[in-house]
């Protein structure tokens, strides 16, 4: 499989395969929406167009990084979500790296969005659709955030096959500038644990796919085994 690993300003063209991580915190956080039961995540191009989504769909829960604000009910944060009831809902997620990045490449035939927490069912799915060249979008600092590096390359290894010892990708995400930030509580809206939840290796069975579903860009879950979106797992 030939890889490439670029940061979003660096997508001079829409690839065919496209991979988008956002260890700290957007895609852990999804993950974590879908365990506690939401059925799909509408990634929302600006604050602004969650608001009017929100205003639209009343019931629809609305989540955004940073501190709590007027309009949003509730946070970046997957230590805070984990014990939320999410059955059936739908989210609608604004952040300001992990749905920039899937927004950024939503023309692409096949969009998944990991983390460590979903990355072997990613690397599964893409050893399955034998997909020849796929493009890692890392998403934090630029193209250069060591946590979305480190879970792309690992992703990367998996899918190719080879026997990969996560040990020294998780070091690299769990010594990265994000984790010191979110330790430090540098970055508001956070949770004690959020750390080690974004550090946990194939929490969840399923990956996520992004799809244009017009004229919303929407992630939902994807169970290998089902071969439909669906997640089964709980999370707890
Ligand atoms: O919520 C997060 O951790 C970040 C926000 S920031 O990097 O602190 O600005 O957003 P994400 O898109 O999940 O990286
Ligand atoms: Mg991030």
């Amino acid at each position: 499989m030939d890889a490439r690993f670029l940061g979003i300003a660096e997508l001079a063209e829409t690839p065919s395969t496209a991979v988008v991580v956002d260890v700290m915190r957007a895609f852990t956080v999804a993950a974590w929406a879908f365990a506690r039961g939401a059925e799909k995540i509408v990634l929302a191009e600006s604050l602004d167009e969650a608001l009017a989504l929100k205003a639209r769909h009343p019931d629809w829960v609305t989540l955004k990084d940073g501190p709590p604000a007027a309009g949003f009910d509730t946070v970046n944060s997957p230590g805070l979500l984990r014990s939320a009831d999410l059955a059936g809902q739908t989210v609608v997620q604004k952040t300001t790296a992990g749905t920039v990045g899937a927004l950024a490449v939503k023309e692409a035939s096949l969009v998944l969005c990991a983390a460590f927490v979903v990355a072997e069912a990613t690397a599964r799915l893409l050893r399955t659709r034998e997909c020849g060249s796929v493009t890692f979008v890392v998403t934090g600092d630029d193209g250069r955030a060591e946590e979305d590096l480190a879970c792309a390359q690992y992703i990367a290894q998996r899918a190719s096959g080879a026997r990969t010892d996560p040990t020294e990708f998780l070091r690299r995400a769990g010594t990265s500038r994000a984790a010191a930030e979110l330790a430090q509580g540098v970055r508001q809206g956070a949770h004690a644990d959020d750390v080690a939840l974004c550090l946990e290796l194939d929490r969840f069975p399923f990956a996520m796919v992004a799809a244009l579903e017009e004229p919303l860009m929407v992630l939902r879950p994807y169970a290998a085994d089902a071969g439909e979106a669906s997640a089964k797992s709980r999370g707890e």
